[in-house]
């Protein structure tokens, strides 16, 4: 159950609604055992005695109880569905400010699929846990207690009855279904989950799948999922269906019983005749209200493993960030003894490095594909936390600064860009929506985009656009954000070397008092930068400017020899 004491804490945060829906309930579940009963007596009363004032009364309260159950159902619906979608939007609002500062890493460890089901699925799931779980027990502990003390003043033996059946039909059955159920372990979420993944990847990969030929060998696995799956879906559904069946089956039972003790009580001169249908009638009515419980074991299962999943997504100690903002005006960058290694892995992706990155510098980081270039900007830029070391900004350690301020001083391209469905215009505006046509056509122009109209369509992932389109777009986009500092990651290494180069050139120009950061695998054009980093195995292994690193011979030197070789 303490699984679930978020979720509870969560739902009685909405006090009002919930105590509302629960006093509704009340008054509902009394309304209709009222009704029923009142018509019970209406029937004896008209048949055995047939005054007709008692008649137009007990007519007159059968008429106010018929409509005062429907208001206070219809009250009990209303306060009750509103506490959930109160609650559900807080789970959300309360799972995503803990989800995003560990999402960079959480990416490595659930599949794209898997972590969207649990986001909507599982949070959806949770909509039960008021409606189904947590309150119809106190709402049928109530109506019944009510109803067997109204009962004892007629016949003990129904008071009796009433209680048992109230054990068996909302302790015992939804008990013995819940134990059912945990102990068949029905993996339906983990299902859920998997068929998600398979599909998202089934997407992703539909072309490559199809050059391969392996296509149908993956739909029929999809298939495979998809009828396991249902088939745990009908299980979970018989499951409920015997749960309700039994419940429902025992409470005739009770009912049965009532009207035997009953009759035996009237024939014994113990119980007036007149309030023998009545009881069977409040038997029936009370029992009405046992329905929700045989739902109960299923909802509470999926409730608490829903909390699980969703809980084990973001149970991770939360980066402590500060909230300070970054200083305005010029920016120095250090990292010190920085350190990385991605969760689950051996080798450090990042080993000690230690650099400073002046105001207005450009530096340019260099090496062996897998080296850690990516991986150092990305922990430059603050999306990937280091595990060792510090990030420095004007000599304050970024954990001080909070990544928003961090992120709006930045002008980043990195090697995959997003682009959303809609225009060129509107994937512009993202850097800044006040921008007006002149400058975006300005900003497209530097990247030699000019050809492009800003009402041109942009389709989803931006897959009507060439790679070296999409590299340029995201450019135009980053000039747009006016930041002081640039961090790009082979920003261009999509686009023909001598339009890069024109680029590179524009972007220098253009911005003369920005400090740049730049990953590359291209070794030339490197003269005119101010530092250049080389990196080999997540360690920095030189650094210099172009001419001390040609100068001194060693790892560079050696990959621009290699590079000369293969040009000649
Ligand atoms: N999400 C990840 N999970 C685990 N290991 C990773 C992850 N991303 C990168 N790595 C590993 O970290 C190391 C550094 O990767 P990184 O992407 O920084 O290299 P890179 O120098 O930028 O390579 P490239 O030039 O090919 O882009 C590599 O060994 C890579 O396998």
């Amino acid at each position: 159950m303490k699984e679930l004491t978020q979720i509870l804490l969560l739902t009685l945060r909405e006090k009002r609604d919930v105590a509302l829906a629960i006093v509704f309930g009340v008054l509902a579940g009394f309304a209709s055992v009222a009704l029923l009963a009142s018509s019970g007596y209406l029937i004896s009363k008209a048949a055995l005695t047939g005054q007709m004032t008692v008649l137009i009364v007990i007519g007159a309260c059968l008429k106010l109880f018929g409509l005062s159950s429907a208001i206070s159902r219809y009250s009990e619906r209303l306060f009750s569905h509103r506490a959930t979608f109160t609650m559900l939007g807080n789970l959300r609002v309360s799972f995503f400010e803990r989800l995003a500062p560990l999402a960079p890493e959480l990416y490595g460890k659930y599949r794209s699929g898997d972590l969207l089901a649990r986001i909507i699925g599982d949070v959806e799931s949770l909509q039960n846990f008021l409606l189904r779980v947590f309150y119809p027990p106190v709402v049928l502990l109530m109506v019944f207690s009510g109803t067997i003390l109204f009962t004892l003043y007629f016949s003990i033996y129904t008071a009796i009855l009433l209680a048992i059946g109230y054990l068996l039909t909302a302790v015992m059955v939804p008990a013995y279904f819940a134990w059912r159920k945990s102990r068949k372990d029905w993996k339906i979420r983990e299902s859920r989950g998997v068929l998600s993944a398979e599909a998202a990847e089934f997407l992703f990969g539909f072309r490559d799948l199809k050059i391969y030929q392996q296509l149908n060998g993956k739909e029929q696995q999809l298939v495979k999922m998809v009828d396991s799956y249902q088939d745990e879906q009908k299980n979970e559904g018989k499951e409920e269906v015997y749960s309700q069946s039994t419940n429902g089956f025992l409470a005739l039972l009770v009912s049965l019983a009532v009207l035997a003790a009953g009759a035996y009580s009237t024939a014994a001169g113990e119980l007036d005749g007149l309030f023998l249908a009545m009881l069977v009638m409040v038997s029936l009515g009370v029992f009405e209200n046992i329905s929700p419980m045989a739902a109960f074991p299923a909802h509470f299962e999926e409730s608490r493993k829903a909390a699980v999943r969703l809980e084990s997504i973001v149970d991770e100690t939360p980066r402590i960030k500060g909230e300070a903002e970054l200083p305005v005006g010029p920016l120095t960058i250090s990292a010190e003894n920085l350190h990385y290694i991605f969760p689950g892995e051996q080798r450090p992706a990042l080993e000690d490095i230690t650099v400073d990155f002046p105001v207005g510098s450009k530096t340019a980081i260099v090496g062996p594909s897998g080296s850690g270039k990516s991986t150092l900007l990305a922990v430059l830029m603050d999306i990937l936390p280091a595990k060792g070391g510090h990030v420095l900004f004007n000599g304050r350690k970024s954990e001080e600064f909070s990544q928003e301020s961090i992120w709006q001083r930045l002008n980043v391209v990195l090697q995959e860009n997003h682009f959303f469905y809609g225009t060129i215009r509107s994937n512009l505006q993202l850097a800044d929506p006040q921008a007006d046509d002149k400058e975006m056509n300005a900003a497209l122009e530097a990247v030699e985009l000019s050809d492009f109209s800003l009402q041109m369509e942009v389709e989803e992932k931006g897959q009507n656009l060439s790679g070296g389109q999409r590299q340029r777009l995201a450019i135009a986009r980053a000039i747009l954000k006016r930041s002081p500092l640039w961090m790009l990651d082979e920003p261009v290494s999509s686009v023909d070397s001598a339009t890069g180069k024109v680029i590179y050139e524009r972007l220098f120009k253009n911005n003369p008092d920005s400090s740049f950061i730049i990953v590359s695998h291209d070794l030339s054009g490197l003269e005119g930068m101010d530092q250049i980093i080389v990196l080999e195995n997540g360690k920095l292994i030189e650094s210099g400017s172009y001419a001390e690193l040609m100068k001194r011979q060693g790892y560079f030197y050696g990959l621009k020899e290699i590079e000369q070789q293969i040009m000649a």
